[in-house]
Protein backbone atom coordinates (compact mmCIF):
# COMPACT_ATOMS: atom_id res chain seq x y z
CA UNK A 1 0.00 0.00 0.00
CA UNK A 2 1.72 3.14 -0.79
CA UNK A 3 1.40 6.25 1.84
CA UNK A 4 1.52 9.78 1.27
CA UNK A 5 3.76 11.67 2.95
CA UNK A 6 3.75 15.59 3.09
CA UNK A 7 6.01 17.93 4.23
CA UNK A 8 3.93 20.68 6.82
CA UNK A 9 5.39 23.98 7.76
CA UNK A 10 7.49 23.40 10.86
CA UNK A 11 5.94 20.32 11.24
CA UNK A 12 7.73 16.59 11.14
CA UNK A 13 6.51 14.62 7.68
CA UNK A 14 3.02 13.34 8.63
CA UNK A 15 1.48 9.97 7.15
CA UNK A 16 -1.79 11.17 5.16
CA UNK A 17 -4.53 8.32 4.23
CA UNK A 18 -3.24 5.56 2.74
CA UNK A 19 -4.53 5.49 -1.55
CA UNK A 20 -6.06 2.67 -1.90
CA UNK A 21 -5.85 0.70 -5.01
CA UNK A 22 -9.46 -0.94 -6.48
CA UNK A 23 -7.08 -2.99 -8.97
CA UNK A 24 -4.05 -4.48 -8.73
CA UNK A 25 -2.68 -5.71 -12.35
CA UNK A 26 0.55 -7.61 -12.46
CA UNK A 27 2.88 -9.04 -15.55
CA UNK A 28 -0.40 -8.68 -17.92
CA UNK A 29 0.48 -10.36 -20.79
CA UNK A 30 -2.09 -10.60 -23.73
CA UNK A 31 -1.93 -11.98 -27.33
CA UNK A 32 -3.98 -12.49 -30.02
CA UNK A 33 -2.24 -15.69 -32.06
CA UNK A 34 1.36 -15.41 -31.96
CA UNK A 35 1.31 -11.30 -31.90
CA UNK A 36 2.08 -10.45 -28.61
CA UNK A 37 -0.10 -6.95 -27.55
CA UNK A 38 0.51 -6.48 -24.47
CA UNK A 39 3.72 -7.12 -22.83
CA UNK A 40 4.79 -7.42 -19.09
CA UNK A 41 2.43 -4.82 -17.77
CA UNK A 42 2.19 -3.91 -14.28
CA UNK A 43 -0.19 -1.18 -12.57
CA UNK A 44 -2.30 -0.18 -9.90
CA UNK A 45 -5.47 1.70 -9.93
CA UNK A 46 -6.16 4.04 -7.54
CA UNK A 47 -9.95 4.05 -6.35
CA UNK A 48 -12.27 7.02 -7.17
CA UNK A 49 -9.95 8.40 -9.76
CA UNK A 50 -9.33 9.04 -13.43
CA UNK A 51 -6.28 6.84 -14.47
CA UNK A 52 -5.89 7.83 -18.41
CA UNK A 53 -4.11 5.55 -20.59
CA UNK A 54 -2.27 6.98 -23.52
CA UNK A 55 -0.12 6.10 -26.02
CA UNK A 56 0.24 5.78 -29.99
CA UNK A 57 -2.13 3.63 -32.16
CA UNK A 58 -1.34 -0.04 -31.56
CA UNK A 59 0.14 0.30 -28.40
CA UNK A 60 -2.18 -2.02 -26.59
CA UNK A 61 -4.72 0.47 -24.77
CA UNK A 62 -7.26 -0.41 -25.46
CA UNK A 63 -6.57 -4.27 -25.45
CA UNK A 64 -5.10 -3.70 -21.62
CA UNK A 65 -8.63 -2.02 -21.19
CA UNK A 66 -10.80 -4.66 -22.22
CA UNK A 67 -8.98 -6.96 -20.12
CA UNK A 68 -10.43 -5.61 -17.24
CA UNK A 69 -13.77 -6.61 -17.44
CA UNK A 70 -13.31 -9.72 -19.66
CA UNK A 71 -13.71 -8.19 -23.06
CA UNK A 72 -11.16 -9.78 -25.09
CA UNK A 73 -12.54 -13.72 -24.23
CA UNK A 74 -14.52 -12.64 -27.18
CA UNK A 75 -11.78 -12.31 -29.86
CA UNK A 76 -11.12 -15.64 -30.84
CA UNK A 77 -7.11 -16.43 -30.35
CA UNK A 78 -6.81 -14.16 -27.63
CA UNK A 79 -4.99 -14.75 -24.56
CA UNK A 80 -4.30 -13.31 -21.22
CA UNK A 81 -1.68 -13.97 -18.91
CA UNK A 82 -0.53 -12.63 -15.50
CA UNK A 83 -3.06 -11.24 -12.85
CA UNK A 84 -5.98 -8.93 -12.40
CA UNK A 85 -7.02 -8.30 -8.76
CA UNK A 86 -9.91 -6.61 -8.58
CA UNK A 87 -10.92 -5.71 -5.08
CA UNK A 88 -8.76 -8.89 -3.85
CA UNK A 89 -10.79 -11.39 -6.50
CA UNK A 90 -8.78 -12.41 -9.49
CA UNK A 91 -10.34 -11.51 -12.53
CA UNK A 92 -8.49 -13.96 -15.13
CA UNK A 93 -9.62 -16.97 -13.02
CA UNK A 94 -11.85 -19.64 -14.89
CA UNK A 95 -14.42 -19.46 -12.49
CA UNK A 96 -15.57 -15.75 -12.83
CA UNK A 97 -18.83 -14.73 -13.75
CA UNK A 98 -18.51 -12.89 -16.53
CA UNK A 99 -21.81 -11.48 -16.28
CA UNK A 100 -21.27 -10.20 -12.65
CA UNK A 101 -17.54 -8.90 -13.23
CA UNK A 102 -19.65 -6.74 -16.18
CA UNK A 103 -21.95 -5.45 -13.49
CA UNK A 104 -19.34 -4.57 -11.25
CA UNK A 105 -16.78 -3.03 -13.71
CA UNK A 106 -18.67 -1.36 -16.86
CA UNK A 107 -17.45 -0.24 -19.98
CA UNK A 108 -18.30 2.84 -22.75
CA UNK A 109 -16.93 2.29 -26.41
CA UNK A 110 -15.82 4.42 -28.69
CA UNK A 111 -18.35 4.99 -30.93
CA UNK A 112 -22.18 5.25 -28.79
CA UNK A 113 -23.75 1.71 -29.12
CA UNK A 114 -27.14 2.26 -28.04
CA UNK A 115 -29.71 -0.87 -28.59
CA UNK A 116 -32.35 0.49 -31.21
CA UNK A 117 -35.01 0.60 -28.61
CA UNK A 118 -36.60 3.49 -26.58
CA UNK A 119 -34.53 5.94 -24.28
CA UNK A 120 -36.33 3.81 -21.62
CA UNK A 121 -35.86 0.70 -22.25
CA UNK A 122 -32.09 1.18 -22.74
CA UNK A 123 -31.75 1.42 -19.28
CA UNK A 124 -34.67 -0.71 -17.85
CA UNK A 125 -33.17 -4.04 -20.59
CA UNK A 126 -29.79 -4.01 -18.40
CA UNK A 127 -31.78 -3.83 -15.12
CA UNK A 128 -34.10 -7.06 -16.06
CA UNK A 129 -30.98 -8.64 -17.67
CA UNK A 130 -29.06 -8.70 -14.98
CA UNK A 131 -31.75 -9.80 -12.80
CA UNK A 132 -32.15 -6.17 -10.72
CA UNK A 133 -35.00 -5.91 -10.39
CA UNK A 134 -38.60 -6.11 -12.76
CA UNK A 135 -40.63 -3.49 -10.27
CA UNK A 136 -42.13 -1.22 -12.56
CA UNK A 137 -41.53 1.59 -9.96
CA UNK A 138 -38.32 1.07 -9.03
CA UNK A 139 -37.38 0.55 -12.75
CA UNK A 140 -38.97 4.24 -12.82
CA UNK A 141 -36.74 5.60 -10.52
CA UNK A 142 -33.42 3.90 -11.78
CA UNK A 143 -34.20 5.30 -15.03
CA UNK A 144 -34.80 8.82 -13.51
CA UNK A 145 -31.75 8.46 -11.39
CA UNK A 146 -29.12 7.04 -13.71
CA UNK A 147 -30.17 9.80 -17.03
CA UNK A 148 -29.59 12.72 -13.74
CA UNK A 149 -26.51 10.99 -13.26
CA UNK A 150 -25.54 10.50 -16.89
CA UNK A 151 -26.50 14.84 -17.03
CA UNK A 152 -28.92 13.97 -19.39
CA UNK A 153 -32.54 13.76 -17.75
CA UNK A 154 -33.26 17.49 -18.53
CA UNK A 155 -32.83 16.95 -22.05
CA UNK A 156 -35.02 13.72 -22.39
CA UNK A 157 -37.14 13.73 -19.59
CA UNK A 158 -40.49 14.53 -21.84
CA UNK A 159 -39.43 11.64 -24.73
CA UNK A 160 -38.23 8.41 -22.39
CA UNK A 161 -40.16 6.84 -25.18
CA UNK A 162 -38.57 8.03 -28.05
CA UNK A 163 -35.57 5.49 -30.14
CA UNK A 164 -32.39 6.40 -28.49
CA UNK A 165 -31.21 6.47 -31.84
CA UNK A 166 -32.98 10.00 -32.33
CA UNK A 167 -30.78 11.58 -29.83
CA UNK A 168 -27.74 13.08 -31.51
CA UNK A 169 -24.16 11.69 -31.04
CA UNK A 170 -23.18 13.09 -27.72
CA UNK A 171 -26.65 12.68 -26.45
CA UNK A 172 -26.33 8.77 -26.87
CA UNK A 173 -22.82 8.53 -25.60
CA UNK A 174 -24.40 10.15 -22.14
CA UNK A 175 -27.60 7.33 -22.67
CA UNK A 176 -24.58 4.48 -22.69
CA UNK A 177 -23.47 5.76 -19.88
CA UNK A 178 -26.36 6.03 -18.07
CA UNK A 179 -26.80 2.28 -18.90
CA UNK A 180 -23.66 1.76 -17.23
CA UNK A 181 -24.48 3.35 -14.42
CA UNK A 182 -28.11 1.97 -13.85
CA UNK A 183 -26.49 -1.23 -12.65
CA UNK A 184 -24.51 0.93 -10.49
CA UNK A 185 -20.57 -0.62 -11.34
CA UNK A 186 -17.28 0.01 -8.73
CA UNK A 187 -15.24 0.60 -12.17
CA UNK A 188 -15.89 2.54 -15.44
CA UNK A 189 -13.75 1.69 -18.23
CA UNK A 190 -13.74 3.95 -21.05
CA UNK A 191 -12.53 3.57 -24.71
CA UNK A 192 -11.97 6.85 -26.25
CA UNK A 193 -15.50 7.94 -25.13
CA UNK A 194 -15.58 11.13 -26.86
CA UNK A 195 -13.63 10.79 -29.72
CA UNK A 196 -16.58 10.56 -31.96
CA UNK A 197 -18.26 13.76 -30.56
CA UNK A 198 -18.18 17.50 -31.10
CA UNK A 199 -16.53 19.81 -28.14
CA UNK A 200 -19.36 20.77 -26.82
CA UNK A 201 -20.76 16.91 -26.20
CA UNK A 202 -16.86 16.08 -25.28
CA UNK A 203 -17.16 19.01 -22.84
CA UNK A 204 -19.91 18.00 -20.86
CA UNK A 205 -18.78 13.69 -21.15
CA UNK A 206 -15.33 15.38 -19.37
CA UNK A 207 -17.23 17.31 -16.66
CA UNK A 208 -19.38 14.45 -16.09
CA UNK A 209 -16.59 11.99 -15.39
CA UNK A 210 -14.28 14.59 -13.45
CA UNK A 211 -18.09 14.44 -10.91
CA UNK A 212 -18.82 11.15 -11.03
CA UNK A 213 -15.17 9.93 -9.91
CA UNK A 214 -16.17 10.74 -6.55
CA UNK A 215 -18.39 7.58 -6.44
CA UNK A 216 -16.80 5.52 -8.80
CA UNK A 217 -13.35 4.79 -10.57
CA UNK A 218 -12.52 5.44 -13.77
CA UNK A 219 -9.85 4.08 -16.26
CA UNK A 220 -10.24 5.68 -19.83
CA UNK A 221 -8.42 5.69 -23.20
CA UNK A 222 -7.61 8.53 -24.62
CA UNK A 223 -5.94 10.02 -27.30
CA UNK A 224 -6.39 14.04 -26.39
CA UNK A 225 -3.35 15.09 -24.72
CA UNK A 226 -5.74 18.19 -23.07
CA UNK A 227 -8.06 15.74 -22.13
CA UNK A 228 -5.81 13.82 -19.86
CA UNK A 229 -4.58 16.91 -18.88
CA UNK A 230 -7.76 18.62 -18.05
CA UNK A 231 -9.48 15.10 -16.08
CA UNK A 232 -6.98 12.57 -15.50
CA UNK A 233 -5.48 12.04 -11.75
CA UNK A 234 -3.46 9.37 -13.27
CA UNK A 235 -1.47 8.42 -16.71
CA UNK A 236 -0.28 5.49 -17.75
CA UNK A 237 1.95 5.91 -21.11
CA UNK A 238 1.62 2.56 -23.24
CA UNK A 239 4.31 2.29 -26.17
CA UNK A 240 4.58 -0.75 -28.77
CA UNK A 241 2.53 -2.87 -26.37
CA UNK A 242 4.32 -2.06 -23.16
CA UNK A 243 3.89 0.51 -20.14
CA UNK A 244 6.81 3.20 -20.51
CA UNK A 245 5.75 5.30 -17.60
CA UNK A 246 3.07 5.91 -15.09
CA UNK A 247 2.35 8.47 -12.14
CA UNK A 248 0.51 11.63 -11.85
CA UNK A 249 -0.95 13.11 -14.30
CA UNK A 250 1.02 16.78 -13.51
CA UNK A 251 4.42 14.88 -12.85
CA UNK A 252 3.56 13.03 -16.45
CA UNK A 253 3.43 15.88 -18.19
CA UNK A 254 5.67 18.58 -16.55
CA UNK A 255 8.87 16.21 -15.27
CA UNK A 256 8.07 12.94 -17.05
CA UNK A 257 11.46 10.90 -16.51
CA UNK A 258 11.76 8.97 -19.91
CA UNK A 259 12.43 10.60 -23.27
CA UNK A 260 9.91 8.66 -25.47
CA UNK A 261 6.77 9.85 -22.53
CA UNK A 262 8.31 13.64 -23.47
CA UNK A 263 7.84 13.44 -26.83
CA UNK A 264 4.68 11.43 -27.19
CA UNK A 265 2.78 14.46 -24.40
CA UNK A 266 4.87 16.83 -26.90
CA UNK A 267 3.10 15.35 -29.69
CA UNK A 268 6.12 14.70 -31.48
CA UNK A 269 4.61 11.47 -32.72
CA UNK A 270 1.14 9.90 -32.52
N1 LIG B 1 -9.25 -8.25 -32.30
C1 LIG B 1 -7.96 -8.26 -32.59
N2 LIG B 1 -7.40 -9.30 -33.24
C2 LIG B 1 -6.07 -9.35 -33.53
N3 LIG B 1 -5.20 -8.37 -33.20
C3 LIG B 1 -5.71 -7.30 -32.54
C4 LIG B 1 -7.09 -7.19 -32.21
N4 LIG B 1 -7.28 -6.02 -31.56
C5 LIG B 1 -6.08 -5.43 -31.51
N5 LIG B 1 -5.14 -6.18 -32.09
C6 LIG B 1 -3.72 -5.85 -32.22
O1 LIG B 1 -3.17 -5.62 -30.94
C7 LIG B 1 -2.30 -4.50 -30.94
C8 LIG B 1 -2.81 -3.47 -29.95
O2 LIG B 1 -4.05 -2.97 -30.42
P1 LIG B 1 -4.99 -2.04 -29.53
O3 LIG B 1 -6.26 -1.83 -30.27
O4 LIG B 1 -5.06 -2.57 -28.16
O5 LIG B 1 -4.12 -0.70 -29.51
P2 LIG B 1 -4.55 0.78 -29.11
O6 LIG B 1 -3.38 1.37 -28.43
O7 LIG B 1 -5.83 0.76 -28.36
O8 LIG B 1 -4.77 1.44 -30.53
P3 LIG B 1 -5.73 2.64 -31.00
O9 LIG B 1 -5.28 3.84 -30.22
O10 LIG B 1 -5.46 2.77 -32.46
O11 LIG B 1 -7.14 2.24 -30.68
C9 LIG B 1 -2.26 -4.00 -32.39
O12 LIG B 1 -1.14 -4.55 -33.01
C10 LIG B 1 -3.53 -4.54 -32.99
O13 LIG B 1 -3.37 -4.80 -34.36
Amino acid sequence: MVFVLEQQEGKELRELEPKEHILNIKQLDIYYGNDHAVKDISLDIEKNAITALIGPSGCGKSTFLRAINRMNDRIPGARCEGSILYDGVSLLDKEIDISALRKEIGMVFQKPNPFPKSIKDNITHALKFHGITKNKKRLKERVKESLQQAALWDEVSDRLDASALSLSGGQQQRLCLARTLALRPKVILLDEPTSALDPISTGKIESLLMKLKKEYTIVVVTHNMQQAARIADHIAFFYQGELVEQGKTEQMFNHPTEKRTASYISGQFS
